[in-house]
């Protein structure tokens, strides 16, 4: 049934940028309209007695401060108020999450919206090629949720190898699989123990739901087959440590067919929680110290005034990986040879920002010119999404599906695949008119538009960030290095020819006739799929993925229980923290990281 607002129990506050002019779906305004309407009216997605309301005002002082109400963030927060002696501050830049980032079909649409991303872009380079020469765009949340706003949402815990090898020989001592794995099982609340996975690699106790998405469109399954067909492995649980290898519909951060961020599932209404003041708008400028201890952290609110706020415990920063590292170089913590010059009092000398990792791989497009019925958004989605919470809305299409195979760099001793393959495509997220049946925008005319990328979940490259001014509202300099190791390149390759078996297979080229969209490789003249051919893609599409991760790394800049060197008082904890990658997606590592770093906080302080 389709809810009016009245009956929800709390008024509907319409809060963040609406589906309406959501770029990824112009000329639609009517349909769009009600849609958004349609959404807003149902009380079991706009949840209105669950809002998050941000305080007017900070009161002076507070036991712990929380910076970042994003993944790692909001779990800190809502554990330490846990501890109802405990009075914690979380303060957040961004605003609440709007009301689209629920639906999971609208998962792009956010995506360079100011409003809940960063808009961050890398030193211009010799990749990224086809992004206007100005470096590689990394989405980035802002607001309540963070990143977990804007994110793919497929569940992954990585491979026991990252923590028990990779983890320990950065120094994260303490952190290996088994170490770690009691706060993954802490984080995940998953739905599907003995029907699709195993109790014993999952926990359904977390307050994190996870579960497929319920929808899948039927291009997924043919895509499944055309895998199968060539012979690559199709696996149930991508968690499930003996099939480490092979293709799989990922388990996501949903529940009811709607997106969980980490504040959506973790922070409770100031109703439930009075020991918790959110301050949404306040952007953290820098950590106050007294000698070397944390004592609070200045911040710059809506209106443009300055504020300061103090901590009696601690100060946890959870900025995210490209963004605690900044606030600690303005504060005076990091490398001397860079603050020195911008005339920043060291705190702390610190190799803040020299550890910068991310994946990265290369994307390709292909167009299926013969295709089926391609409009997935349209009334009966939105009948089956308002009374069911089913149907392509509640789904992510064929990105769902994800892959992990061992190129020839890998130690397949060690179960730790380093490639990884999404698809992108089936979308609900845009549609002419509502109607049904009608094809989607970019058909009939040249094809229906997909692609897909190739991913290197253990590059050897090293990037960093830094900062060149002392304002902190200046982007800061990110420096990935992408491709300065050359085996990040060739394993790159290895997988677009996984993907060249899979886009060729007989079942695709009968049943769809794919083949490579002309508008993305004209800039690339070699021989298609010759060594010189996929260099050139992957440095004009090249794909880096937004997991950006070791700023503030365990073993260089905080101990392993998340304290910065030679300081008090002061914490990181988000993906900053974390010494090299997950081989897969990372935020259920984060959540690990951030469930583990409040109980340390709570031990700590008991
Ligand atoms: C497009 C995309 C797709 C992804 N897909 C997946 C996926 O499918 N699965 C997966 O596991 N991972 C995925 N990731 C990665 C994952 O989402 C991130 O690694 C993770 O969310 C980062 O968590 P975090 O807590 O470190 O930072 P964030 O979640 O980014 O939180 C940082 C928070 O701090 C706030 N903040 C920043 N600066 C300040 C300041 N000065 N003052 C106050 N607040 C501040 C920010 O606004 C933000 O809310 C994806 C990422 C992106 C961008």
């Amino acid at each position: 049934m389709i809810l009016a607002p009245e009956e929800c129990g709390c008024p509907i506050v319409e809060e963040g940028p609406s589906l309406v002019n959501s770029p990824v779906c112009s000329g639609n305004l009517l349909f769009m309209v009600l849609l958004q309407g349609y959404l807003w009216g149902r009380c079991s997605i706009s949840t209105p007695c669950k809002r998050i309301e941000s305080v007017d005002e900070t009161e002076q002082e507070y036991d712990f401060i929380v910076v970042g109400a994003g993944t790692a963030g909001s779990i800190v927060a809502g554990r330490l108020t846990e501890n109802t002696t405990y009075k914690v501050l979380l303060l957040e830049a961004g605003g609440p999450e709007p009301l689209g980032v629920r639906v999971p079909s609208f998962y792009r649409t956010f995506w360079d919206n100011p409003y809940v991303d960063w808009q961050i872009r890398t030193v211009p380079s010799d990749y990224c090629l086809d992004q206007d020469g100005m470096g590689c765009k990394w989405p980035l949340g802002k607001g309540l949720g963070g990143t977990s706003q804007l994110n793919g949402m497929m569940y992954h815990r990585g491979h026991h190898a990252d923590y028990d090898c990779d983890w320990v020989e950065a120094g994260a001592k303490g952190w290996s699989w088994d170490e770690i794995k009691p706060f993954m099982d802490m984080a995940e609340g998953n739905k599907q123990i003995g029907s699709l996975v195993d109790g014993k690699y999952h926990s359904d106790s977390g307050q994190m739901p996870i579960q497929t998405f319920r929808y899948q469109p039927p291009a997924l399954y043919d895509l499944m087959d055309a895998i199968n067909e060539t012979g690559l492995p199709l696996i149930k649980d991508m968690n499930d440590p003996n099939t480490p290898e092979g293709f799989v519909i990922a388990q996501a951060f949903n529940d009811n067919g709607q997106r969980y961020t980490t504040a959506r599932a973790y922070l409770p209404p100031k109703s439930e929680r009075p020991n918790l003041n959110v301050k949404l708008h306040a952007h953290v400028t820098k950590v106050l110290f007294r000698r070397k201890k944390a004592i609070g952290v200045e911040y710059v609110d809506e209106s443009g005034n300055t504020k300061v706020v103090k901590a009696r415990k601690e100060v946890i920063l959870s900025a995210g990986s490209l963004t605690s590292p900044k606030i600690l170089l303005h504060s005076g913590v990091g490398p001397k040879e860079t603050l020195e010059p911008l005339g920043i009092k060291v705190i702390e000398d610190l190799p803040v920002g020299k550890n910068m990792k991310n994946h990265c791989g290369a994307t390709l497009y292909f167009i299926l010119k013969k295709v089926k019925n391609t409009q997935v958004l349209d009334w009966s989605a939105l009948t089956d999404y308002l009374l069911q919470n089913d149907g392509p809305m509640s789904s992510t299409g064929i990105t769902q599906l994800t892959g992990l195979l061992y190129s020839s760099y890998a130690k397949k001793e060690l179960k730790q695949p380093d490639l990884q393959f999404f698809f992108n495509g089936f979308y609900a997220e845009c549609s002419k008119t509502g109607a049904i049946g009608e094809p989607a925008n970019d058909c009939p005319n040249s094809g229906y538009n997909v692609s897909a990328n190739a991913v290197f979940l253990l590059p050897r490259s090293v990037g960093y960030m830094t900062i060149n001014s002392t304002d902190p509202f200046e982007q800061a300099i990110y420096d990935p290095n992408f491709f300065t190791d050359p085996i990040d390149m060739e394993a790159i390759k290895e997988g677009l020819d996984y993907l060249h078996q899979i886009f060729n297979s007989q079942l695709l080229q009968e049943q769809y006739e794919v083949e490579l969209d002309p508008a993305f490789i004209d800039k690339c003249t070699q021989p298609a799929w010759s060594d010189e051919w996929k260099e050139c893609m992957i440095r004009l599409h090249t794909d880096p993925q937004n997991h950006q991760l070791g700023t503030c790394a365990i073993g260089k800049v905080v101990d392993p229980e998340l304290r910065v060197y030679n300081l008090k008082a002061l914490r990181v904890c988000d993906a900053g923290s974390m010494p090299s990658q997950p081989t897969g997606n990372p935020q259920g590592a984060i959540m690990a990281v951030a469930e583990r770093c409040a109980h340390f906080i709570k031990e700590a302080w008991q």
